[in-house]
């Protein structure tokens, strides 16, 4: 490792974030959050091509960091496989997870925006700080009572959740867990979803909160940032592994609804 006289390390790893392939409620337009929904055969193929592109860039991910939630799991694995890394350490945690999507979870997006019109629909769906309404503890897409949250304190544990909230839950995790392996020159491969790999760009690139809201993460496409010793991107927006798809899928997403 090379160091700085101010006592920076100069070598820094590249990190590779990658939103899980398509799964089973991406398919039915239903909004998911924190419910443990499957991939599809589709969200497969994606987890699986996803392995390729890292393969054809060079990129072998020493260790990879992914949610508690399976389809992060099985695109990581799946991805992990076609390089022949499955063995790489993982950590795993409740703070790269999917946004909490509050009593929006189990619903239809189409039907959410006819019932309640755009306006609310996109505060609710991509504002930076106006979180869905609460999901009850007992409601039948609560996670409240899962046995993977038990370590977590009840005050902690969400009922819905906005960007924001994702973000100040997300960065201890990252200075914590991620950074370190990165200040150790590894390829840091981070498994996870559409809104806490937003909230992480959002802080990788100082994304202002009125933009973040145009901005959409396409699954299963390796998305590069190479970091300076600050922590900075060099590539600002990070570098999709085939940008061409990642254009028309993060479309895609964006007009979820219509
Ligand atoms: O439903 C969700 O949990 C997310 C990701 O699929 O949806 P959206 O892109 O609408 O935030």
């Amino acid at each position: 490792m090379v160091w700085h006289a101010e006592g920076m390390s100069a070598a820094i790893g590249t990190l590779v974030l990658l939103r899980h392939g398509e799964s089973e409620w991406n398919a039915k337009n239903l909004f998911t959050g924190w419910v443990d929904v499957d991939l599809t055969a589709k969200g497969e193929d994606e987890a699986r091509r996803g392995g390729e592109l890292l393969k054809d860039a060079g990129l072998l991910p020493d260790v990879l960091h992914t949610s508690v939630l399976r389809r992060a799991i099985r695109t990581s694995v799946l991805a992990l496989d076609a390089l022949d890394r499955m063995w790489i350490p993982v950590t795993r945690s409740w703070r790269l997870n999917e946004r909490h999507y509050g009593a929006l979870q189990g619903k239809n997006k189409k039907q959410t925006l006819e019932e309640f019109g755009e306006e609310q629909f996109m505060l609710w769906r991509r504002s930076y700080d106006t979180p869905p309404p609460p999901l009850d503890e007992d409601a039948e897409w609560s996670q409240f009572n899962d046995a993977r949250y038990a370590a977590l304190p009840p005050e902690i544990r969400p009922r819905t959740e906005c960007l924001k909230d994702v973000l100040v839950r997300t960065l201890p995790y990252w200075y914590d867990s991620i950074v370190p392996d990165l200040q150790a020159g590894k390829t840091v491969l981070v498994a996870a979803h559409g809104n806490s790999l937003r909230a992480l760009v959002k802080h990788l690139d100082g994304v202002s909160d009125e933009a973040i809201a145009g901005l959409n993460i396409p699954t299963g496409i390796p998305l590069r940032y190479d970091l300076d010793a600050a922590l900075k991107p060099t590539n600002p927006g990070g570098t999709y592994l085939d940008p061409e798809a990642a254009a028309t899928a993060a479309a895609a997403v964006a007009s979820q609804g219509r």
